[in-house]
């Protein structure tokens, strides 16, 4: 691949969900995310409650600005000066600050590297209406912003998760559960049960995901992939995809099982311990602080079970290299680089959706 030289872009803006710094951001915080969303004040009050055991401080804009600290380091290694701005869809610093400033510095063009490594409303096409909304707010001096593509199947990506499988499993190793030893075959213990957990999201969202012709459930499908590709990369065979989050009022149904209720179903089974991926995330948020460290791991402390939780990629150095392989894949035109069979969407400009009908909100906005 090209170096990345010459380019055709002026900077990066990392685009992510944010969180709350404090305590009296939570709830205009989750104001913003719930806004016409149809989500319970019940719901909104127990999320509330979450944030406050972590003192209303979210992980997720440290994390994203440490990230984005190695991703400037990677650019340098390789003797590129690309600088990266940093833009939320619901917190500050707010997109449509960060834009202004960039469009203010003299930003014409800039990639986008939004947080997601998946396809569907949420994790996609919400992330090109921020982009659509923040350029409309700056008005006609906006920089162009071009989104990089999805990654859930990046050999980067599935190569980082992996490795944190691979630790989180070491951790259980030798662990005595119930008068049984945990441990790989060679130390004659019972096996853990790999499961990998994404972000549920409503049922009909997933069926509206992708465009109709590929038959809907681009989500479900690529968070499937992603979870076989780690599975087949640390060789095991025994795993589960489960869900995680959900939201919404309890008559709408969302992609189900949920990991909680799933370690019940796996207790009963005899399964003795469980690693849980956090696949369908980059970061330790608090989405994954909170409902995998605390709720799931209460659980199977209360069945009794071993508990291990997977890493996720952010403080992987191959999660600053898998940024910057983006950008220069997306520069030079060169083929993805993949491991999956299914398409390399997400790459639009201006907010543009991949096709007009892709990913659709299920709820009308
Ligand atoms: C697919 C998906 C991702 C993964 C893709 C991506 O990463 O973008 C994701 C990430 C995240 N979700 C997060 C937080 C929240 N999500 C909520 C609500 C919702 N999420 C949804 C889906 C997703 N969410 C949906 C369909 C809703 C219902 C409301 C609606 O239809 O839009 C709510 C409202 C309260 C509630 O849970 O009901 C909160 C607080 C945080 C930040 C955590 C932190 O602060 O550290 C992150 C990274
Ligand atoms: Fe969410």
């Amino acid at each position: 691949m090209e170096p990345v030289t010459e380019l055709a872009y002026d900077a990066l803006l990392w685009l992510s969900f944010g969180g709350p710094e404090g305590p009296d951001d939570v709830l205009p915080f989750l104001e913003n995310v719930t806004r016409g969303r149809g989500v319970p004040p019940e719901r909104l009050a127990e999320v509330a409650e979450h944030y406050r055991h972590f003192g209303g401080v979210s992980p997720i804009n440290r994390l994203n600005r440490e990230a984005i600290a190695a991703v400037e380091k990677e650019l340098a290694a390789q003797g590129r000066t690309l600088p990266v701005y940093f833009g939320n869809r619901n917190w500050h610093p707010m997109v449509e600050d960060t834009l202004a400033r960039m469009a203010a510095d003299g930003v014409r063009r800039a990639l986008v590297f939004p947080t997601s490594a998946y396809g569907g409303y949420s994790a996609c096409r919400q992330y090109d209406e921020d982009i659509a909304r923040a350029r409309a707010a700056v008005g006609p001096d906006a920089p162009e912003l071009t989104k990089l593509r999805q990654f859930f199947d990046h050999p980067l990506f599935v190569g980082a998760f992996a490795d944190a499988v691979r630790a989180a499993r070491a951790e259980l190793d030798g662990v005595e559960v119930g008068g049984v030893e945990v441990g790989g075959a060679e130390l004659g213990g019972a096996e853990p049960r790999t499961v990998f957990v994404a972000h549920s999201v409503p049922e009909a969202a997933d069926r509206a995901a992708g465009p109709p012709a590929e038959g809907g459930r681009r989500y479900s499908r690529q968070v499937a992939e992603a979870a076989r590709l780690v599975a087949a990369e640390v060789g095991i065979t025994d795993f589960d995809v489960v869900w995680q989050s959900r939201s919404g009022p309890p008559s709408v149904p969302w992609l189900e099982p949920d990991v909680v209720d799933h370690l019940d179903t796996l207790h009963a089974g005899g399964v003795p311990a469980v690693v849980v991926c956090p696949i369908g995330f980059v970061s330790d948020h608090l989405e994954v602080v909170w409902d995998l460290d605390n709720e799931a791991a209460e659980r199977a402390g209360e069945l009794g079970m071993g508990f291990a939780r997977a890493a996720t990629p952010n403080g992987d150095p191959r999660f600053a290299e898998l940024v910057v392989e983006l950008v220069r894949e997306h520069v030079a035109g060169a083929e993805p680089r993949k491991l999956s069979a299914l398409p390399a969407a997400g790459c639009t400009v201006n907010g543009a959706p991949c096709a007009p009908d892709c990913c659709l909100p299920s709820r009308p906005r």
